[in-house]
């Protein structure tokens, strides 16, 4: 195995998943500096979620690495990727899946309960990324009483109380209007920047991209576009700091 470069918290050298037989990645490489927010844009179908799902340890690709700082993710068993998972990752479907019998505070706590986190604690920083996401009015609602936006920013405040070093987002303004999308999209790369959050953030909207450091795209589970100079001398080493 190859080790991946000191200044990449998230590191993957060609990666290869079919599902089903079917190819939906074939031979991606990519590099995630640590704070970074990186937008991974293509078509559907391109193999965005997929790349998502196995930079971070739901998928195990069928060929290639993944590398979360110098931790190998793609030979982790189930245990230590769901560990991985639980502690330093945090994700946002492009629906908000919500305990429907849990109030919004208690949704957006979950993770901290979760790790044993006392239950004043837990409320205070829930309540805290709520208020930031312009729900604090809603924290005693349960999902059903909420609108799909408001569901969306308690998925988002969920997502965000744990200050993962990695948050994936699959699409997260997919089911948001116009102006709710832009305040959602700048709280979230707000709170990412000042609290060091690496962002990979997989959307098939060319402007969200504009919020990110970098942009990967994808095209048929490949990547496209033109690679940086320094991007071609390494391929052969495929280290694509991107
Ligand atoms: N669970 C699955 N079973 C079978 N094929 C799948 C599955 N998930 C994805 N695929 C296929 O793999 C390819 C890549 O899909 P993927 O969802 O990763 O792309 P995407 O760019 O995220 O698309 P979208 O924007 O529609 O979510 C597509 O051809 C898709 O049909």
């Amino acid at each position: 195995m190859v080790a991946p470069p000191d200044n990449d918290v998230l590191w993957a050298r060609s990666l290869h998943y079919s599902h089903n037989g079917s190819p939906a990645l074939t031979g991606v490489s990519l590099g995630v500096r640590e704070g970074d927010i990186l937008a991974v844009n293509g078509p559907r179908g391109s193999g965005k979620s997929t790349l998502l799902r196995c930079l971070s340890g739901q998928l195990v690709p069928d060929q290639g690495e993944v590398w979360f700082n110098s931790s190998p993710v793609h030979t982790m068993n189930a245990v230590l990727r769901e560990r991985l998972r639980r502690d330093r990752f945090s994700w946002i479907d492009p629906e908000p899946c919500l305990v429907p019998e849990l109030s919004a505070w208690e949704n957006a706590a979950l993770p901290l309960l979760m790790r044993g986190a006392g239950h004043r604690a837990s409320k205070t920083a829930a309540m805290e990324w709520l208020e930031r996401l312009d729900i604090g009015a809603c924290a005693r609602k349960r999902p059903h009483a909420l609108l799909q936006s408001q569901r969306q920013r308690v998925a988002v405040a969920r997502a965000l109380v744990t200050k993962p070093s990695v948050l994936f987002a699959d699409e997260p303004t997919a089911p948001l209007h116009q102006a709710d999308r832009a305040q959602v999209l700048r709280t979230l790369t707000t709170a990412a920047r000042s609290h060091r959050i690496t962002v990979v953030l997989a959307t098939l909207d060319p402007e969200v991209a504009t919020l990110a450091d970098r942009t990967v795209s994808l095209l048929d589970g490949r990547r496209v576009g033109s690679l940086q100079p320094s991007e071609a001398e390494g391929q052969d080493a495929c280290s694509l700091s991107v």
